[in-house]
């Protein structure tokens, strides 16, 4: 099939590369022209695993293309997919301006019948909206004869593992309005290679597929707020987090995923669509009230590592110097958005600090949104980033830190003090060489 990719960010490009693969014909769209250029010559402007490879390979292939000329992409695809941003509005909702620019972009260049396919994640009665943007710009061109169908077909992939995902999908949600049968086939083609040894489309009605996707996200977001608070008690009740967390994650109907405690979600999505769920709850004068705890246990999350620093080396941290490793909001990505580490980095700098930072993939973004900001050291590796400091402060679970060399960390580190904002660390190996662990609910902090 010709089909055409409205946003080249996590969702759009890894969407893009991965039908292409499967044999589709891809153009790709952007406003940002930059990064067209830089995709037409292999750059791919986000760590992903494994889609340099894939953009590249099928770019070579000819059939994944990049243009800035809408005019042009929407003559291409038979089904245009939008991806682009749906960040917080300032008040907590969703923000639809980029979707519905490029609904009404579409409306205003739009000469054959075509499938319009949502996969960017937003609100119930978006469909509607993206729907009525298109249909006013045919109007006003006298364009009303053109068919067009809106479908719904939020995505479930993980940075880190965004390829992976979109290649093998758990699910295939399909929200399609009643009488969309034609269009309900072709998508049913489209996702054929993604459909196989067992049944993973779910076709449903469009808000229901609208408000699948938030449910999602919100119960993730909600089994990660319940452990923390687990782990906020255990630290007080003397009891270890990490213990309970196998006592109960054996039971199948809880499961093993999704709850390991830690400094607090971030990333793109989880805080994001959990403020929108709440504002979708609000405005039809309901208040989710399990979302709004999420939300306020995470907010206060992000802060338990700078509360335990302070509760051991006092609120005035100035002279004093802390390794940070990790600055991505999970391992694999160099995505910071709503990282753990910002409000870590945020707060030590405030108390006087000097924060010596390093990240496998993300020192190209942190130097992006810190630069020249005062106290913050970027340095090359681990090691160097130990060298002054007093304590470590570990904020994403990088393979690369799983094993450090304890005996270099209880040389470099003055108050010999690790605090591990993933629990990734065992309290009495670091005993062993005289290092203090203070994890997220550990009974050792
Ligand atoms: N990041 C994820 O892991 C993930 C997973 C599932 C769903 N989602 C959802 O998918 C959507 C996209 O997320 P993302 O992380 O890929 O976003 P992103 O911010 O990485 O990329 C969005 C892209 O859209 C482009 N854009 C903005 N306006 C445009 C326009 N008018 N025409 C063409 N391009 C335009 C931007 O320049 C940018 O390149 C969001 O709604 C998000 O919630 C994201
Ligand atoms: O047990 C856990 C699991 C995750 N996290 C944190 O939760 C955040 C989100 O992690 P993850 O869900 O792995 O990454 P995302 O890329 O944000 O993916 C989520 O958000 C996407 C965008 O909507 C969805 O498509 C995915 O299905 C959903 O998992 C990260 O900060 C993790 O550190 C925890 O604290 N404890």
């Amino acid at each position: 099939m010709q089909l055409t990719i409205f946003g080249t960010g996590y969702v759009g490009l890894v969407l893009a590369a991965v039908l292409a693969d499967a044999g589709n014909k891809v153009t790709c769209v952007d406003v940002d022209a930059a990064k067209i250029e830089n995709l037409k010559l292999g750059i791919v402007p986000i760590y992903e695993p494994g889609l340099e490879a894939l953009i590249i390979r099928n770019r070579d292939a000819g059939r994944l293309t990049f243009s800035t000329d809408p005019r042009e992409a929407v003559e291409f695809g038979e089904i245009i997919f939008i991806a682009v941003g749906t960040p917080t509005d300032e008040d907590g909702s969703a923000d639809l301006k980029y979707v519905l620019a490029v609904a009404s972009t579409i409306g205003r260049v739009m000469e054959n019948d075509r499938i319009v396919v949502t996969k960017s994640t937003v609100p119930v009665g978006t469909a509607d909206q993206v729907e009525a943007a298109i249909k006013r710009e045919l109007a006003s061109r006298g364009r009303d004869d053109l068919s067009l169908d809106v479908v719904s077909n939020p995505e479930f992939l993980k940075e880190g593992a965004a390829v992976a995902d979109c290649q093998k999908p758990d699910r295939i949600v399909l929200g399609i309005r009643a009488g969309g049968s034609a269009t309900e086939r072709t998508l049913r083609e489209l996702y054929a290679p993604f459909n196989r040894n067992h049944e993973k489309i779910i076709v449903m009605d469009v808000r229901s597929a609208e408000l699948t996707k938030y449910a999602a996200n919100c119960l993730l977001a909600t089994k990660i707020s319940f452990m923390n608070e687990i782990a906020n008690l255990a630290d007080r009740l003397g009891a270890d987090v990490e213990s309970v967390r196998l006592g109960i994650g054996s039971d199948p109907r809880i499961g093993n995923q999704f709850i390991y405690p830690g400094a607090g979600y971030g990333g793109s999505c989880f805080p994001k669509d959990v403020r929108a769920l709440i504002s979708m709850g609000r405005g039809v004068n309901f208040e989710p009230l399990i979302t709004e705890a999420v939300e306020r246990r995470n907010q206060l999350q992000k802060q338990v590592i700078f509360e335990k620093i302070v509760s051991r080396l006092g609120a005035d941290l100035r002279g004093r110097t802390f390794a940070l490793w990790g600055l991505a909001f999970k391992p694999n990505t160099d995505d910071m958005r709503e990282a753990p580490s910002r409000v870590v980095i945020d707060s030590l700098l405030a108390a006087g600090a000097t924060v010596r930072a390093y990240d496998p993939k993300a020192m190209e973004e942190c130097g992006r949104i810190y630069r020249g900001r005062e106290g913050l050291v970027f340095c090359a590796s681990q090691e160097q980033a130990l060298t002054g400091a007093d304590a470590l402060v570990v904020m994403t679970e990088w393979k690369e830190f799983q094993s450090p060399d304890l005996k270099l960390l209880g040389d470099s580190l003055r108050e010999r003090l690790v605090f591990d904002g993933r629990n990734i660390y065992d309290p009495s190996s670091l005993a062993r060489h005289g290092l203090t662990l203070c994890g997220i609910g550990r009974a050792v902090s």
